[in-house]
């Protein structure tokens, strides 16, 4: 069965998920690009020749990406934009990114400041990449200060969510990408939960349709979220997609700190327990919701548990978090299930307090 979701951002475009829908890409492409560049991942480099099978008459371009967030540097992003002009890309030519999450961020900066922007389509090959990361348009780097300091908000024009590709990933990025799918359980759709938690194995099975369940739903809440809020400005009053940051404050901070040998489902695992407690702490929630943050993770085989680092060393990689104000710090935390809110320049003995609770 192929499912398909609609962004109704203001150039809308459709997320189509279902096994084997490589061929879908052809409608994607527009006739006036001659030339293509596939952006890919190395374990994935079959399905970028796949892709390459769907562009007849196209002149394509086969980069390779460095491993996981070794993709998102500033002198791999030069790489790729010295091939584009050795190739001579204009503005109607196009950039897919096929890969995990740091694959596409990073093929989707090379689109969005190629030119000033060209057109780009995702074709993600992670569950965390289905879900997350080729939805909604943010894209860029990671830079010494920090995880995805540097990077430009560029929309798809279409992605590609084949669900085949899963068949060989690792059990650990499997696990990882659910992390993003039970985020959405918290801030958005609490029947994401129940369904994990009533058959966690099955949610881990890249063969079994719940998992293609659980991906779309939790499409639908990234992509109901960014059509609100593109920008995250959140002019309206409301959260807005700052909701889709949820347990990323702490969790940004740790991937830097181990630099990026966790993966970011593992770490915003860990940063979604550290915002439950610090909104128990608060008075916004009960003890038997932060323990449901604790249970539903750990059935999924997710930490929920750190102590590589002092509470110093991350609240500094904290500071530089893009929703950061001035000198407070804002938090994205629940004050009921499926209901985000921000709480800004908590008290450092409260944060303190709950990074206690989480250093296991
Ligand atoms: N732009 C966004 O909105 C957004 C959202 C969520 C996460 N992210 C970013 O996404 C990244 C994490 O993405 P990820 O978890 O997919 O990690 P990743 O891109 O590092 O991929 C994980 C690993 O799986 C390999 N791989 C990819 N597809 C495979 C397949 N089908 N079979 C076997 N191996 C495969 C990759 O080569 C890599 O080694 C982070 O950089 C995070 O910041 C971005
Ligand atoms: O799409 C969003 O908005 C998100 O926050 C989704 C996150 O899961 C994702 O990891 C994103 O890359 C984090 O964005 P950042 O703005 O904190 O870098
Ligand atoms: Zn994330």
């Amino acid at each position: 069965m192929t499912r398909r979701v609609a962004v109704e951002t203001a150039q809308p475009y459709e997320v189509v998920v279902g096994h084997r829908v490589m061929a879908e890409l052809e409608s994607l492409v527009p006739e006036d690009a001659l030339r293509v560049a596939i952006i890919h991942a190395g374990p994935v480099l079959g399905v970028a020749e796949d892709l390459a099978q769907h562009l007849p008459g196209r002149e394509v371009l086969l980069i390779e990406a460095p491993d996981g967030e070794r993709a998102k540097t500033v002198e791999f992003l030069a790489h790729c934009w010295d091939q584009l002009g050795l190739r001579g890309f204009t503005r109607s030519d196009l950039v897919i990114g096929v890969g995990g999450g740091a694959t596409t961020d990073l093929a989707g900066f090379v689109a969005a400041s190629w030119l000033r922007g060209v057109r780009f389509v995702t074709v993600p090959t992670t569950v965390l990449g289905m879900v997350d990361a080729a939805v909604g348009g943010k894209t860029g780097i990671n830079v010494a200060a920090g995880k995805n300091l540097v990077g430009a908000f560029h929309e798809p024009v279409g992605v590609l969510c084949d669900l085949a590709t899963l068949a060989e990933l690792p059990q650990r990025e499997l696990r990882g990408g659910l992390a993003e799918v039970v985020k959405c359980g918290f801030i958005a759709d609490s029947s994401i939960l129940d369904d994990v938690e009533a058959t966690p194995e099955r949610a881990l099975d890249p063969a079994d349709d719940l998992l293609a369940d659980l991906v779309t739903r939790g499409i639908a809440v990234k992509a109901r979220t960014v059509a609100g809020d593109l920008r995250e400005t959140g002019a309206d009053g409301s959260i807005g997609r700052e909701a889709l940051n949820y347990g990323h404050t702490l969790g940004h901070a740790i991937e830097r700190h181990e630099k990026y040998t966790l993966r970011h489902g593992e770490a915003i695992s860990v940063g979604m327990v550290f915002v439950a407690e610090l909104a128990h702490r608060s008075g916004l929630i009960d003890e038997a919701l932060v323990a449901r943050h604790r249970a539903t993770l750990g059935l999924v085989g997710l930490p929920t548990s750190y102590d590589g680092a002092s509470f110093e060393e991350l609240l500094s990689g904290m500071r530089l978090d893009k929703k950061t104000r001035g000198d407070q710090l804002r938090f994205v935390v629940l004050d009921a299930l499926a209901s985000p809110r921000i709480l800004a320049g908590p008290d450092e003995d409260v944060l303190r307090a709950s990074w206690e609770a989480v250093r296991g």
